[in-house]
Formats: structure tokens, sequence, C-alpha cells
């Protein structure tokens, strides 16, 4: 029996980076977890522990402190550009590099005290090859909704094992991960997120449900009308069910009042919408 190495990478994952910019009195915080992975001429060190082409991941690690010492930090999207180039362009046993950054929002306390922002996380996704084709794909997660009507359920399957009573009314809940390709290139990146942000938010709370996956589409939609510079948005729902509950054994009504939020398990909805002429994706969603 013969073997090959098939695809592999290797990076250092989590690499947690908090850049403070001082502004006289008045501090700036950037709060990452910056994850590279890379990938190029990798058969020696992987057939035969030759490590001649290989850049260490504590020095990945050290380029991110170090670039973003030397360069700041900016919007992620391009810091993540930086750091691709960078180990692409300065190796030649590196061929492609993937850089993902989350970050983490602090609000501002005062002028150099912060409080951290909710659950929500910014997200990343860039490569870089050496033939100099990028993307760039933005996105969010643990952003969490709920609408507390407006929200319908009915007209689906029954067979043997459907106990689901079909509903007009019920709370509707979520926990957004949306990622979100870039047509070509997207100048602020910054703005961009924002508008996305806004239009999802917007369609979540705007659209009459009839289920979870018709409000996915509608608020794709709405992101993808309005922002000419992304072709593909991908989003993942869970739908996290609120249970009435019977209140009747202690003689009270409960009409649509008091729930017991279920964590698991959970309907997960995922899909994606995207532009007709949308451009090739590439490497942008490995
Ligand atoms: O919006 C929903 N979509 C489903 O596919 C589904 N399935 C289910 O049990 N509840 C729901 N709700």
């Amino acid at each position: 029996m013969t073997v090959k190495l098939g695809p592999n990478r290797y990076g250092k994952a989590e690499i947690r980076l908090v850049r403070v910019v001082r502004d006289g009195p008045v501090h700036h915080v950037k709060d990452l977890n910056v994850s590279t992975s890379l990938s190029g001429d990798m058969e020696a060190v992987h057939l035969t522990g030759d490590n001649a082409a290989v850049l260490p991941t504590d020095s990945q690690k050290n380029a991110v402190y170090a670039l973003a010492g030397k360069h700041g930090v900016g919007q992620i999207e391009d810091f993540a550009l930086l750091l691709a180039r960078r180990f692409v362009e300065s190796q030649p046993t590196i061929h492609h590099a993937r850089v993902e950054i989350d970050e983490y929002a602090w609000r501002r306390g005062g002028p150099h005290s912060f409080v951290r922002d909710g659950g929500e996380v910014r997200t990343c996704v860039v490569h870089h090859d050496r033939d100099g084709r990028s993307s760039v794909v933005s996105g969010l997660k643990d952003l969490v909704l709920m609408n507390t009507t407006g929200s319908e359920f009915h007209g689906f399957i029954v067979d043997d094992y459907t106990t689901l009573q079909p509903t007009t009314d019920r709370v509707l809940a979520t926990a957004v991960v949306a990622h979100w390709r870039h047509a070509g290139d997207t100048p602020d990146h910054g703005a961009s997120y924002e508008r996305v942000r806004e239009c999802l938010l917007e369609a979540f709370a705007g659209t009459h449900s009839r289920s979870l996956q018709q409000t996915l589409y509608a608020m794709g939609e709405r992101a993808l009308t309005a922002c000419p510079e992304i072709c593909e948005i991908r989003l993942a729902m869970p739908n996290k069910h609120h249970f009435a509950v019977d209140l009747s054994p202690f003689g009270l009504p409960n009409e649509n009042e008091v729930f017991h939020a279920a964590d698991r398990p959970y309907g997960l909805i995922e899909g994606s919408v995207l532009r007709e002429d949308a451009p090739d994706a590439g490497f942008a969603w490995e």
C-alpha cells in the first residue's frame, strides 16, 4: 500500500493581542484573537522531519505582535491582509496564508477606561497566495436577537413522529453567525461592517416571520441589496426555542408570557444568499 501527504497547513491559533493607541489622555483599544495558517513546500517536514521550509509558529506569533506595534491594527481585514501578504512575500517556501481574526468590542467608560461590550464578536478570514490573489470574508458571531411576537410556524409536514403544534405567535430568538464575501476591493471595511450589521438587525426586526428560514433569507437579501460591495452572505442561525410553560396546575393562565428558554437541542438553520452574478469564490471560504 502506498500513501501520500494530503492537504495540510499549520500556524499559531488564538494569538491574543490587545493594542492600545494613546491619543494624549484619550486611549483607544483593539482586542483581537488572531489565528495564522500557512501552507507551501511542506513535504519534507512531514515525510522526513526536515524543517528547512518551516517558518515556526512562534515566529508567526511574534510577527503578529511586531506588525501591530509597527503599523497599528486599524480594521481587522486590513491587518489580516498585511499579515498574510507578509508571510507569503517574505518566505519563498510559504505559498498561501490564511489569517483569521476575531475582534472583541469595548465600550468607552472614560478617557482610558472601557467596559467589555456584550457577547457579539466581529470576525474576518483573509487569504493571500503567491500569485498575488487575495480574498476577504468579513463577519460577526454571537449576535443574539429576539422577537417576542411576529413569528409563526405552521403548515409543516406532519408524520408519525410529529408532536409539534402549529403556532401563529411565538418567540423567535437566535444567535446570528454571518460571513460575507466582498465582490472586489472594499475601501472601508469598518463602514461596510456597520452597514451589513444594520441590515441584519433591521431585517430580523422588520420581517413578519413564517419560519426562521424565511427570516434568514430576508436578512441576507437586505444586506446584499443595501451593500453593493458584498456578493455573498452565509448565515447560521440557531432557533433558540422558547416554550410556553403550562401554568394550569397553579390555576394560572399563560397568554404567551412565561417561557422556558431551552438551551438544547436547538434547530440550526443555515443558508447563503448571493448575487446571480457573484464572481467565483476561489479559496475565500476555505
Ligand atoms: O422556523 C422554524 N423552522 C423549522 O424548520 C422548524 N422546525 C421546528 O421544529 N421548528 C421550526 N421553526
